[in-house]
């Protein structure tokens, strides 16, 4: 395995770990405020962001320890060196003052997507991407926020439970990315959290003067200008190969300028794959780490395959956003007979008994097969509940199979539950409807 900087790539290093540390520092913050009806008084609560950056520091040596512990139990031998590839069986590896070539008979390309930041953005420590906007020292004053993905959420959230003044700005877009029954709760709740929302607003020009950003928006004919200490920004990408020598191989790259696969992780090389970030498609460690498994797989001669179609979606914002399938949107463009049932964390009992009662669990089936289609939550426990929906989702499951099965009581899980039951009016925590049950046709 030959790597440039440290094992673990951008997740470990620069993306899911450090975003997750600063999110769970949020959500415990948030939790610590929130104590005094349970009788806890936090009265001399303070919140010092140098340790939490220590802990960050600690906890990615402690993950990359652990890689390297993997590596050496499995016997791969780690190579530090910059890659660049000479012919399809040939990589040089440049390594301080050294260059050595090695031989391959098969080759896997993980070498991931940088941010593209436009020229007159850079250089400026207080404009952040999605692998900066983790590493501050300090808490922002106040952070703009420009994206709606789940790093602009994440950051937005966290900063602000830390106590930043935060705005959100929708890049272009008339709301964020998610089924609108869950866009609506996310904006209820960033309302509640005091973080306005921007939409459609399209970022002209960016000044900084003093010690602060303005940022000139536009939304057709209107102008607004806004300020801010940081800024952070959502960007394209690019995938990883500059100086990775793929042309010398021949590796024909996608449409959208990432490296080309076939449903075997394959490269236009067959003695080459390439899976993860540097490929087409969402960035998502999710993908890399499956696209991994099946390449090494199918190199080693067995029969594998991955099908990226149920790969859940996960913010953690707080409370968190979990999503897998299709949204109401899609599946009525898609031609189903859509049904849906949506049940409110307000009527579930753990979260009143835990006093986390914002969310909503939303459920989409075809009314004509019964199959299921998609799973939308935002709440406590979210992340974790998801599971039931891709694997519901994975064995073509119908509303039945969800309903049949136990729950574990009180859980955030009977948000589940009672979605799915509300699919079929049987929801005993949703109200009844004007009409009376007609159990003979249900
Ligand atoms: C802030 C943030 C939060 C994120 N949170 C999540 C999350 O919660 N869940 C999730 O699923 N995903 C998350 N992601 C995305 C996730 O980090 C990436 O999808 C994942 O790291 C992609 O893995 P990869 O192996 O394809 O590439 P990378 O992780 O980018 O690894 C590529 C590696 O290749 C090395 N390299 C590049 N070129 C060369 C070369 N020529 N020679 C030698 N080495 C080279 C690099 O140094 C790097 O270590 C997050 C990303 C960010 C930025």
């Amino acid at each position: 395995m030959i790597e440039q900087e440290h094992l673990g790539g951008v997740c470990l290093n620069k993306g899911c770990v450090p975003s997750k540390v600063f999110a769970n520092a949020a959500k415990h913050l948030d939790e610590v405020k929130h104590l005094s009806s349970f009788g806890i008084s936090a009265e001399n609560l303070s919140f010092q962001i140098h340790q939490l950056v220590s802990y960050k520091e600690q906890t990615m040596q402690q993950l990359r320890a652990g890689v390297e512990n993997l590596c050496k139990t499995n016997k791969i031998e780690v190579i530090h060196g910059r890659a660049n590839f000479i012919n399809e069986h040939r990589i040089g590896v440049e390594m301080e003052h050294r260059f050595e070539l090695f031989e391959f008979k098969q080759a896997i390309i993980s070498t991931g997507r940088s941010p593209i930041l436009p020229n007159s953005l850079m250089g400026n420590p207080r404009i952040m991407t999605e692998q900066t906007i983790f590493n501050l020292n300090e808490v922002p004053e106040e952070l703009v926020v420009y994206g709606t993905d789940y790093i602009a959420l994440e950051a937005a959230f966290s900063y602000r439970k830390m106590g930043s003044k935060v705005s959100i700005v929708l890049n272009n877009r008339a709301d964020f990315p998610f089924d609108h029954a869950i866009n609506r709760e996310l904006k209820r709740i960033l309302k509640k959290e005091k973080i306005h929302v921007y939409r459609e607003y399209q970022l002209k020009q960016v000044t900084p003067r003093g010690d602060r950003i303005l940022l000139q928006l536009t939304k057709h004919d209107n102008q607004l200008t806004l300020a801010g200490t940081h800024l952070y920004v959502e960007t394209n990408h690019q995938p990883n190969i500059d100086s990775l020598g793929i042309d010398q191989v021949g590796i024909q790259l996608s449409e959208a300028g990432f490296i080309a696969i076939n449903q075997e992780m394959k490269t236009t090389i067959p003695s080459v794959f390439a899976i993860g970030d540097v490929t087409d498609g969402v960035a998502s460690a999710v993908k890399a780490m499956k696209q991994g498994k099946v390449a090494a797989e199918i190199a080693a001669g067995l029969s594998s395959e991955v099908d990226l179609t149920m790969i859940p979606t996960v913010v953690h914002s707080i409370p968190p956003i979990a999503v897998v399938g299709l949204t109401e949107q899609a599946a009525e463009q898609q031609g189903y007979h859509v049904k849906t049932s949506q049940f409110g964390y307000v009527a579930n009992s753990y979260a009143t008994i835990s006093n986390q009662t914002d969310g909503i669990a939303k459920v989409i089936k075809d009314a004509d097969s019964d199959l299921l289609l998609g799973f939308h939550t935002i709440g406590a426990g979210a992340i974790e509940l998801i599971s039931t929906g891709v694997t519901a989702l994975e064995l073509v499951g119908r509303d039945e199979d969800l309903s049949f099965p136990l729950y574990p009581h009180p859980s955030f899980n009977e948000t589940i539950l009672e979605a799915i039951e509300g699919l079929t009016d049987k929801a005993i925590h949703i109200k009844p409807k004007n009409k009376p049950l007609d159990l003979a046709n249900k």
